[in-house]
């Protein structure tokens, strides 16, 4: 197995948020991305629930070259293999397995593995990882979680994602041992089906006003 990748948190560019693009079309990929970005977002997270995902990972490196574009529900080490070779600068799981890890580590790409217990986290430590992304964040105990987590795990850094909104991001980036916060609340499902791009920047701005006055954008 190689070194580990640089760590996710000494990437992730502007403020500490990774929405979800998740679109049919590259186009509509960029569109969303470009909605993000009016809005304040650096960071976005494309998840391969689509057919078009992969190309529309190289859409939006292609027409938003400042933004940090990673991939989404990487499940397999084929998953990884190919967003990486569609220009993914950074991997997110939901999931942690052994495969899992060894496959995102020999990618080499900065990454977070999916965590909602003790042992799993226990299991990333176990290849020296201390970022990791809690999920599902809502289900799985949320900041009451965390919180309890962090007493245990010190070293440990969240992105919770999974229930993540308006309404409570600012409990979760509060959290000292959350590194970033990422979700689809973003990116509605209707929003972008009625291509209601300047609402998306809306709902982006008023997410990155939350979170950086929490975290310090980097
Ligand atoms: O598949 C991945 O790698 C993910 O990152 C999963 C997402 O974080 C959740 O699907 C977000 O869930 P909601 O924000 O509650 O809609």
């Amino acid at each position: 197995m190689s070194s580990l990748p640089l760590p996710l948190s000494g990437v992730v560019k502007g403020p500490a948020l990774l929405p979800i693009i998740q679109a049919d079309t590259p186009a509509q990929a960029v569109d969303i991305a470009k909605a993000l970005s009016a809005g304040g977002i650096g960071s976005v997270e494309v998840v391969l629930r689509t057919k078009e995902a992969l190309a529309g990972i190289a859409a939006v490196r292609n027409a938003l070259p400042d933004l940090l574009v990673g991939a989404g529900t990487i499940l397999s080490a084929a998953d990884a293999i190919a967003a990486k070779a569609a220009g993914a600068q950074f991997l997110v799981s939901p999931a942690s397995t052994p495969k899992l890890l060894e496959a995102m580590i020999d990618c080499g790409l900065p990454f977070a593995p999916g965590v909602a217990t003790p042992s799993e986290i226990a299991m990333a430590f176990e290849y020296g990882l201390t970022e990791v992304k809690f999920f599902p964040a809502h289900l799985s105990g949320g900041i009451e979680m965390l919180r309890a987590l962090s007493s245990i795990f010190q070293q440990v850094r969240f992105c919770p994602t999974g229930g993540i909104g308006q309404h409570n991001l600012a409990d979760f980036l509060a959290l000292p041992n959350v590194f970033v916060a990422g979700g689809t609340w973003l990116t509605p499902a209707a929003l972008v089906k009625a291509g209601h791009w300047q609402q998306i920047s809306e709902l982006a701005a008023q997410a990155t006003a939350i979170a950086t006055k929490l975290k310090a954008a980097a």
